[in-house]
């Protein structure tokens, strides 16, 4: 259960008293007359019961006759205690509407900034760094609570502390000797929460990776797309263990934890116990002497108890505080961190292609720690021209591709965009001149023409240009005759619950998710620059040649970089460059490099020949 590097929220920066004042300030933006309405609910409560032990005991005293007032005064207390009762009773369901009123507003804000804040993080260095995914975690769940749990919590400091200074105050009138008692037994129950509350927010953050596993192997039991694999390899029991293990690990820790707060509030609750049974003897020997009268001896018992409940609630509303700080500490992390990417304060637009994208160069690797991933990379692509990408597994093909669409940037050398280098370009306008079918393209639980549609948000229900999309893609036809065409819902997650149909949501095959992920991105039409990388790798060879056709078309006289492993997709390609160890090995036209005799010829024919072999169909080489 180590944690990775990285600070610890209960001794670092994060959620500190400092953050305070944020966090009143996004709660009382969001919801002001539910802040302001808790606020005077918080004072009442407070004074409460302070001025209902006066009264009672003014009752007391009127009732037994030990006051000098007699009993003219019976009525003007026990409407006092009625009025306060009546309200009392009515309080906790307003307050609990406006707290949950306060909540839920604040979490919309917060979800609303923090996901702004991640979709403006233009990198993926961020999202690949598991420390980084656990704050977030943490920031979206506990975190979203947390300012509202921060005010209610100071609020119940407030509340405590009026309560408390009146019943000090009244039973420091009572009895000097015993106020010092009850507040000296406190202070054990401050320092002990305090360090539960340190032990608990340490905890959450070293289970951050176990509790990651845990979840990672529940999906994988539930996935459908696992579920193949799943069953034929037999492998349920052993993920199911690894879930329980991990289940485990996660229910000792938090175990170890619960015994110790059971340790200590239960020693705690015994010392407040003992404090206020000494106390009830002494009020009742005092009683005996003469020196307390019956409405003294329930003031006394009140404010024992009172000022108990208090510290006790001062101590509760110190523990909120300060956990919920620390999950508002995590959110302000995620908010103040600074995108992998650096954005220029003023970037230059971005203008339309003229010449070429060019990597001078151009050195990478995922970290300080990781291997070198390309190596120097001297590449020119031509406006106008399609370059074919190919290499070995593992060659650094999709890296070059991110390293162009400025998800990362290069660690040494540039990336220039008719001679400039991306860095100096927003990079959310740089990728609105490009479009890109990527290897792991995403299948989204949404309708056909949403998930073509997302190609460019623009086009979302523009139904022409979608379909010219989709036939583009050679989807069309299947589309369709879809029971609902475009509408149709490409999952069975969000299936009506209350219909049997079956035909509300489909599944489709891997050449034809393949088929909508190209649908999308050929519907970013016009841009400077297209990205394929493997469009046909789940495609029949019917469907590959169709594709492989209308893309010909398509990239002639466009700028366009295609990444195959099928060298035939390739060989038709303006320019065609191997990409081995890092480095650019080749490039030329498909027949110079079958000249050049190196690395694409030696690929060239080692794939025919496995074609030749295996039929007398038209070799179609893969590598
Ligand atoms: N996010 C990442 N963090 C660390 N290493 C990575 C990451 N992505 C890729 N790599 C590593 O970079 C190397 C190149 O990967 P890349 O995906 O660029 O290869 P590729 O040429 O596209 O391979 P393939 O033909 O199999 O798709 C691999 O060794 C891979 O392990």
């Amino acid at each position: 259960m180590s944690r990775p590097a990285g600070p610890r929220p209960d001794e670092s920066g994060p959620g500190q008293p400092s953050d305070i004042p944020a966090a009143l300030a996004m709660a009382c933006r969001t919801a002001p007359w539910a802040v302001a309405f808790l606020f005077l609910t918080a004072v009442y409560v407070g004074g409460a019961p302070v001025i209902s032990a006066w009264l009672t005991k003014i009752l007391l005293d009127s009732i037994t006759g030990s006051s000098s007032d007699g009993l003219h005064h019976l009525l003007a207390p026990a409407m006092g205690l009625a009025a306060i009762g009546v309200v009392s009773a009515l309080l906790p369901h307003a307050t609990g509407y406006a707290a949950n009123y306060l909540s839920r507003r604040v979490k919309l804000a917060i979800r609303d900034r923090l996901f702004t804040k991640v979709g403006d993080l233009q990198g993926l260095a961020q999202l690949e760094d598991p420390p980084f995914h656990d704050r977030l975690m943490l920031a979206q769940q506990a975190g979203s609570e947390s300012p509202g749990q921060i005010l209610t919590g100071l609020l119940g400091l407030l509340q405590a502390g009026i309560t408390l200074v009146g019943f000090l105050v009244t039973l420091t009138v009572l009895s000097p000797g015993m106020a010092s008692v009850v507040v000296a037994a406190v202070i054990p129950a401050l320092l002990a929460e305090r360090a539960l509350n340190r032990r608990r927010a340490g905890l959450r953050w070293r289970l951050g990776p176990t509790e990651r596993r845990e979840m990672f192997y529940t999906d994988l039991l539930r996935d459908l797309r696992a579920a193949k694999e799943v069953r034929l390899f037999g492998t349920a029991g052993f993920l199911r263990d690894r879930m329980l293990g991990e289940l485990r690990t996660i229910n000792a820790a938090t175990d170890r934890l619960d015994r110790r707060v059971l340790r200590t509030q239960g020693s705690l609750s015994v010392l407040s116990a003992v404090v206020a049974g000494a106390g009830l003897v002494w009020a009742s020997h005092a009683a005996l002497s003469g020196r307390f009268t019956v409405g003294d001896v329930a003031m006394f018992v009140a404010s024992v108890a009172g000022t108990q409940g208090a510290l006790a609630g001062l101590v509760r509303s110190l523990s909120t505080v300060h956990d919920s700080l620390l999950m508002f500490g995590h959110y302000q992390v995620v908010m103040a961190t600074a995108s992998s990417l650096t954005v220029p304060a003023t970037p230059r637009p971005v203008p339309p292609l003229r010449h070429g994208i060019e990597l001078r160069g151009v050195w990478f690797r995922y970290g300080d720690d990781q291997p070198w991933i390309l190596r120097g990379v001297d590449l020119f692509l031509p406006c106008g021209q399609a370059t074919a990408l190919i290499g070995h597994n593992g060659a650094g093909k999709s890296t070059l591709v991110k390293l162009v669409c400025r998800l990362y940037d290069p660690t040494r050398g540039q990336v220039l965009w008719d001679g400039v280098d991306l860095r100096e370009f927003a990079p959310a306008e740089l990728r609105t001149r490009m479009s890109a079918a990527f290897q792991d393209y995403t299948c989204y639980d949404l309708s056909v023409s949403e998930n073509v549609g997302l190609g460019d948000i623009s086009a979302l229900g523009d139904h022409m240009r979608v379909t010219a999309a989709a036939r583009r893609a050679g989807i069309h036809d299947f589309i369709d005759g879809l029971p609902r065409g475009y509408e149709t819902l490409l999952s069975r997650m969000f299936q009506d619950m209350d219909s049997n149909d079956p035909a509300s949501g489909v599944l489709l095959s891997g050449g034809q998710w393949q088929r909508v992920a190209l649908a999308r991105a050929f519907l970013r039409d016009e841009r400077d620059l297209l990205i394929l990388d493997e469009p046909s790798s789940g495609l029949d060879a019917e469907a590959e040649y169709e594709i492989h056709r209308h893309l010909t078309q398509y990239r002639a006289g466009r700028t366009s970089l295609l990444i195959s492993h099928r060298l035939g997709t390739a060989r038709d390609a303006d320019r065609i460059v191997v990409l081995s160890d890092g480095r650019i090995a080749e490039q030329g036209v498909h027949r110079e490099l079958l000249a050049m005799d190196g690395v694409y010829s030696r690929l060239f024919k080692l794939q025919s020949r496995g074609y030749r072999e295996q039929s007398t169909v038209e070799p179609e080489p893969t590598l």
